[in-house]
This record gives C-alpha cells, sequence and structure tokens, in this order.
C-alpha cells in the first residue's frame, strides 16, 4: 500500500536554505529505512542501508533517487555517497529482480535505475563515493558517477563483474567506466568481469585514494568533497559535463530502446538460467 512518510530535520545546514524535509511515496512501510540523510557541515551525507549488501532493488533505487531529489530541492551544494553496511558499499543490482520477474515490474526497476542514473551521473551537486566495502557491477556504477572516490583498504573488491554472471554491461554503464577509467582499461575489464582490489583499482584510476580504515577515509571523502566545493559550482558543473554530457545524452535519447533491449536480454532462457544458478552459488555459500 502507498503512504507518503515525512522525515523533518531541525538544524539546518548553512548550505541548505531550510531544514531537510525528506517526502517519500513509499511502495512499503520499509522504503523510509533504506537510505539514510544526514545534516553535516556544508553537505550531506547518504547512506546506503539495506541490509545485509545493500543490494539496488526497486525500492532502493527508488529510495536513492528520492533523496537525491530531495537534496537537489533543498539547494544541498554536495554529498558523500557510502554505506550504513559493515563491510558493503553494495552489492550491485538486486538479481532477484531480474530473476524470474513479471514484465511490468521488470520494466520499473529498469528504468528507475535509468532515471537515477541519469540523476546522480548528471548532478549540479559535488559528490564523493566514500567506499567502504565491496562494490561489485551497479555498486561501481554508483561510485563512478560521483566526482571522486575514496576507498577503504581490505578485502572489499570494486569493477563491472556483469559477464560472470553471463550478462552485459549495458552501453551506459560501459561509457561510465570509459570516462572513469579509459578505454583500453574498460575494454578488458568489461570482458573479464574483473573486480580490483582498492590497490588495483587505484592503480587503474577506478578510485582515487585508498586509506586504511574507515575514520581515515572519511576524513579524506570530507575534505575532498570540500575541496570541490570552493570551486565556483557553475565552472565546476560545466566541465564535469563537457566529459559526461554525450552520454547523458545517448541514454536520454534512447531510455525506451535501452528499456526493450534489457528486458528482451534479460527474460532470454540463458540469462535466467546463468542468474538462476549465480542466485544459488551465493546460497551456498551460506
Ligand atoms: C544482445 C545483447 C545486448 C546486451 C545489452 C545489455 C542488456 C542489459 C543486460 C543486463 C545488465 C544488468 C546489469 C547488472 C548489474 C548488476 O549490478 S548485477 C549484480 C552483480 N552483483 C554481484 O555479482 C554481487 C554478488 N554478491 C557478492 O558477490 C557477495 O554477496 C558480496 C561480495 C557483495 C558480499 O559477500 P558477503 O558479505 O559474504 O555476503 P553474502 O553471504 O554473499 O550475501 C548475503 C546475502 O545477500 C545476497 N546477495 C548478495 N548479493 C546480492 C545481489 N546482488 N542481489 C541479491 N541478493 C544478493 C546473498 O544471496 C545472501 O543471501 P542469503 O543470506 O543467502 O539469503
Amino acid at each position: 500500500m502507498m503512504s507518503l512518510v515525512t522525515f523533518t530535520r531541525n538544524n539546518a545546514l548553512p548550505l541548505l536554505r531550510t531544514s531537510i524535509t525528506v517526502r517519500i511515496q513509499l511502495n512499503s512501510a520499509s522504503l523510509s529505512s533504506l537510505v539514510r540523510l544526514e545534516e553535516k557541515q556544508g553537505y550531506a551525507v547518504v547512506a546506503m542501508h539495506k541490509p545485509p549488501v545493500n543490494s539496488l532493488s526497486l525500492e532502493m533505487i527508488q529510495a536513492l533517487s528520492e533523496s537525491l531529489s530531495e537534496l537537489e530541492k533543498n539547494k544541498c551544494k554536495g554529498f558523500i555517497l557510502t554505506s550504513a553496511c559493515p563491510g558493503i558499499f553494495s552489492a550491485g543490482l538486486d538479481i532477484r529482480e531480474m530473476y524470474q520477474p513479471t514484465e511490468e515490474r521488470l520494466k520499473e526497476f529498469w528504468s528507475s535505475l535509468q532515471t537515477l542514473w541519469l540523476q546522480l551521473y548528471g548532478s549540479k551537486m559535488a559528490s564523493v563515493a566514500l567506499i567502504n566495502g565491496h562494490a561489485p557491477a551497479g555498486g561501481c556504477l554508483l561510485a563512478m558517477c560521483c566526482d571522486s572516490r575514496i576507498m577503504v583498504n581490505g578485502k572489499s573488491k570494486i569493477g563491472l563483474n556483469e559477464t560472470k554472471l553471463g550478462i552485459v554491461a549495458p552501453f551506459w554503464f560501459k561509457d561510465t567506466f570509459v570516462n572513469t577509467i579509459g578505454v583500453r582499461q574498460s575494454e578488458r575489464a568489461l570482458q573479464l568481469g574483473s573486480l580490483f582490489t582498492p590497490d588495483e583499482a587505484l592503480k587503474i584510476g577506478l578510485v582515487d585514494r585508498v586509506l586504511p580504515d574507515p575514520e581515515a577515509a572519511t576524513a579524506v571523502a570530507e575534505s575532498e568533497l570540500k575541496e570541490f566545493l570552493q570551486i565556483p559550482a557553475m565552472a565546476r558543473y560545466l566541465s564535469k559535463m563537457r566529459i559526461r554530457e554525450a552520454a547523458l545524452k545517448d541514454l536520454l535519447e534512447n531510455r525506451e530502446k535501452d528499456l526493450n533491449t534489457f528486458v528482451n536480454f534479460a527474460t532470454t532462457d540463458a540469462v535466467q538460467k546463468g542468474l538462476g544458478i549465480y542466485l544459488q552459488s551465493l546460497a551456498k555459500k551460506n
């Protein structure tokens, strides 16, 4: 059942003109807890909170989208995107959304993901991804949409591993990857479905800094964001768009085609079989 939940925060941010009032149209009672918005001095922290692995279900994608819209509405200048689930940034798209789906939900799921990417990749706000855990596939995509990536060292990995699941990263995932690490590294990593350790990711430019622990990473993410925020906003945004606008335009002009390609591809017998096996292998681990 649809319900409307309102979160009100009293201590207004200097860079937010009003206190944040997040009004989210919920599809389920739990949606409000999926994303935690925290006000800081001059920016916001957007923390994903969908235990155990912050998988990007339809509700999670919509909650992220609505959180960003709310920040934009409140003239927030910048945010840190991170996770409130220890050891995990995001496990990427919720595979259960793509396995044996109804066509209606599958379409809504993909269309919502397109919207979130357009919003995040084209955002006027400055953003830093504080990658405090694993970030495969869709998790890596979210991080790449930010202006800077700070990763906590450890066993976590990051990358676009779609081919390992028997699926293909859509063209706009690929474009984001190429814009981040370049053509040659992308071509190789996309085919191999490579997941990189923090040091490997640093070496190829997939992340900008690697810090030994979450506290150090948080401090660097904050100072990194402040550096971005010191630049005149319009000049910074237009410079970012010089790099990103072609990719954004491509999806904007081809949304319907991309949606149909995804639905047709995801529902083939071969892909469904592959996703079923992959889900089983994840379950067997436990
Ligand atoms: C003609 C052709 C044209 C082609 C055009 C292209 C068309 C489009 C094609 C489609 C593209 C779709 C794009 C997809 C991008 C994605 O994001 S796919 C998702 C990829 N993600 C992964 O592979 C990550 C899988 N998970 C893991 O590797 C691990 O869980 C982890 C390393 C993230 C964390 O490990 P750990 O802490 O040990 O937790 P687990 O015990 O493994 O997991 C706990 C729990 O969560 C479940 N789970 C994990 N990941 C997901 C997920 N992504 N979705 C749903 N559920 C997940 C896992 O099964 C466990 O569940 P249980 O506790 O066992 O119930």
